[in-house]
């Protein structure tokens, strides 16, 4: 481990633990469910919006270290829910979780992870763990929550290390939907939450990927009726719905993996001449279906503050990130594919255009939640794209 100076912690309960593959062991205080979850630890830096990520699609297989300490303080709601049941695995905190204190709050963070069958753990030196995972990358381990504090340390050890790892891990079908269903909720507002959309301008098909609903949500803002259809849909069944534009969704695992039968699609949807719009695992995907690899970083990406540079425009736009795998740069342009933006913060691609702009596709998430809003914008430039398609 790191040679860092650890706190004494130990005035606190120990009902859970947290055990990597490298055998390190971090005791804590047990958080909601019971039980034992195995996963790629990662970190997400962000201050606000904990229930959006634990209930992103995108981690499924994966328990989040929270950076921020404060985690639990505005309680959870129905409202800020990504999907309908929280795809992590489990999370990693700094402090207990504390009384919520928000306007919005229905439940506390504790009382809501334990009905979500989601287990947590509290009182872990974050600070130290995500200084491991910097310096070596993200581990595997497993959180285990027992009320009575009683925990084989060699099983847990072996079972983090047996566990095979994201790399080439196909997560995507387990997340998205069964069967397709329409989406018209707009988004939220202080006065009247979620709207409705009324007239629609387009009619965009989304695969679902592990889509989170706030993507959706902007679509429905920015003048589009969506079809959302699971993961496995053939693009000849995408067609029959008739669509002006396809959207591909963001999602956990490894693109690589997902790419494995999703391919074929996406390859004839660049050919058909349809607007395509990709964001996360969909621009992953997009960039394999257009010649390109993608690679497993090292730490990855997870934040509220990630700064990305727009190429062409020299303009810097603060994003919402979350993304443990990413485009390589070595073949793009042959494929005629344009890289458009990059991180300020490791100089990795953030987004792609090929066809003159009619397929794009950007890694960070435009939709926030949690996160700034500074790319919105993407929604309504692509519904504008579906719209103008649709008269033609
Ligand atoms: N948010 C996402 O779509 C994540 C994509 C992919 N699973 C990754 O970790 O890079």
């Amino acid at each position: 481990m790191d040679d860092l100076p650890t706190e004494d912690l130990s005035n606190r309960l120990k009902t859970a633990v947290l055990v990597l593959a490298d055998g390190s062991v971090y005791h804590g205080e047990g958080i909601g469910a019971t039980g034992e979850a195995v996963g790629e630890i990662c970190f997400n830096t962000a201050m606000t919006g904990y229930q959006e990520i634990l209930t992103d699609p995108s981690y499924a297989g994966q328990i989040i270290t929270f950076t921020f300490p404060h985690i639990g303080n505005v309680g959870t709601n129905r409202e800020d829910m990504e999907s309908a049941t929280p795809a992590a695995r489990g999370f990693v905190v700094r402090e207990p979780v504390p009384a919520p204190s928000n306007w919005r709050s229905e439940h506390s963070l504790e009382d809501w992870a334990k009905d979500q069958g989601l287990i947590g753990i509290s009182g872990v030196d974050t600070r130290r763990l995500t200084r491991h995972i910097r310096a070596h990358g993200a581990p595997n381990g497993v959180i285990a929550h027992d009320r009575a504090g009683q925990f084989d340390l060699p099983a847990l050890v072996e079972k983090a290390r047996t566990w095979p790892g994201l790399h080439g891990m196909e997560l995507a079908r387990d997340v998205s939907t069964s069967t397709p269903y329409p989406w018209q909720e707009t988004l939220w507002q202080r006065e009247g939450g979620y709207g409705r959309l009324d007239q629609a301008r387009a009619h965009i098909v989304a695969v679902d990927f592990g889509i989170k609903r706030n993507i959706l949500r902007n679509l429905a803002s920015a003048g589009a009726r969506v079809t959302v259809v699971p993961a496995e849909t053939s693009f000849t069944e995408i067609m029959a719905l008739a669509p002006d534009a396809v959207f591909l969704s963001n999602g956990p695992g490894d693109p690589a993996a997902t790419a494995g039968y999703a391919l074929p699609m996406i390859k004839d949807l660049i050919a058909s001449g349809l607007p395509v719009f990709g964001i996360c695992l969909g621009h992953q995907i997009l960039g394999l279906a257009l010649g390109g690899r993608t690679v497993k970083m090292q730490q990855g990406h997870r934040g509220a503050n990630h700064p990305v540079k727009d190429i062409e425009s020299g303009r810097v736009s603060i994003t919402a990130m979350n993304h443990g795998f990413a485009v390589a740069k070595d073949n793009l342009a042959e494929q005629g594919v344009a890289i458009t933006q990059l991180s300020l913060f490791d100089g990795t691609i953030c987004a792609l255009k090929a066809k003159d702009g009619r397929i794009f596709s950007v890694q960070q998430h435009p939709e926030a939640s949690p996160g700034p809003q500074d790319n919105f914008d993407l929604f309504s430039r692509f519904v504008d794209q579906a719209a103008s398609a649709s008269q033609t």
